[in-house]
């Protein structure tokens, strides 16, 4: 049987006293486009570096495509796009170099130029980094995150600081992503695009997995109409009278 993409139990982050994540049991099955939304310090950075072994754990286990994160990184790594949230560019190296510098890594047989198409930065491709704005940035971000045909994208923010195009640009490759049958899990604030591209969204809170579903089983949940956007289910869900012991799939 193919492991789902991401499994994790029991998953838990603690600074000192401070719990940033706590227990979390989440599965994302192949193939599955996944918003994981929270509010501002909800866990959804703390979730993304554990399963990416930026941070090791306090306890818990997880497994990225069959692999646990902390013993088997590479492995674990080879078959990942990553996004960042943060992304600091080489300043002096181009747009081209970075994407050879990950085509190498990867072994991968993608081109510099068909990767930037798809972001939509082509025009920039002999541009050092350093001149890039922000949203140029973040398109050459996700475009090394694409390289290699990954089987999971992990995109951290992926629609922070783009323009409207840019933000469309991420959807359709969102989208082009999970019909060739990646699986993408992405955390982001902005909730009118989540709603535009994702199959099932989790909302973390206060370290707590509080909901998880379909648009419309969130909808249910909270007994909201058919129409209401997934802003009024993430408003109510991430309320101060929420019980954040409660999960609810
Ligand atoms: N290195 C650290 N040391 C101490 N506390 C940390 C550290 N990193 C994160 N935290 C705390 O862990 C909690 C979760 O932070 P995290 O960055 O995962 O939230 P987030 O959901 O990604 O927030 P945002 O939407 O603002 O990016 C916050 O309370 C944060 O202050």
């Amino acid at each position: 049987m193919t492991p789902s993409a991401i499994e994790t139990d029991g998953l838990t982050k603690q600074y000192g006293d401070s719990t940033a994540l706590s227990e979390l049991d989440l599965t994302v099955e192949r193939g599955e486009v996944y918003g994981f939304l929270g509010p501002n310090g909800a866990g959804k950075s703390t979730t993304i570096n554990l399963l990416l072994n930026y941070i090791k754990p306090t306890a818990g286990t997880a497994r990225v495509l069959g692999h646990d994160p902390w013993n088997d990184v590479v492995a674990c790594h080879q078959r990942v796009g990553i996004c960042p949230d943060r992304f600091d560019t080489y300043d002096d190296l181009s747009a081209r170099r970075h994407l050879e510098l990950v085509i190498d890594t990867k072994r991968a047989d993608d081109t510099p130029r068909s990767l930037l198409e798809r972001v939509g930065l082509v025009d920039a491709i002999d541009k050092p980094a350093g001149e890039f704005s922000q949203g140029m940035e973040q398109r050459l971000a996700l475009a090394m995150s694409l390289v290699g045909d990954p089987d999971l994208l992990v995109l951290d923010e992926p629609f922070t600081g783009l323009d409207p195009h840019g933000a469309s640009l991420v959807r359709a490759v969102v989208e082009v992503e999970s019909e060739r049958g990646a699986t993408v899990f992405f955390s982001s604030h902005v909730l009118g695009q989540v709603e535009l591209v994702c199959d099932r969204v989790g909302i973390l809170h206060r370290g707590r997995l509080v909901a998880e579903g379909s648009l419309a089983e969130l909808r249910d949940r909270c007994d909201l109409s058919a129409d209401a956007t997934i802003e009024a289910v993430f408003m109510q869900l991430t309320g101060d009278s929420v019980r954040t012991e409660e999960v609810d799939r």
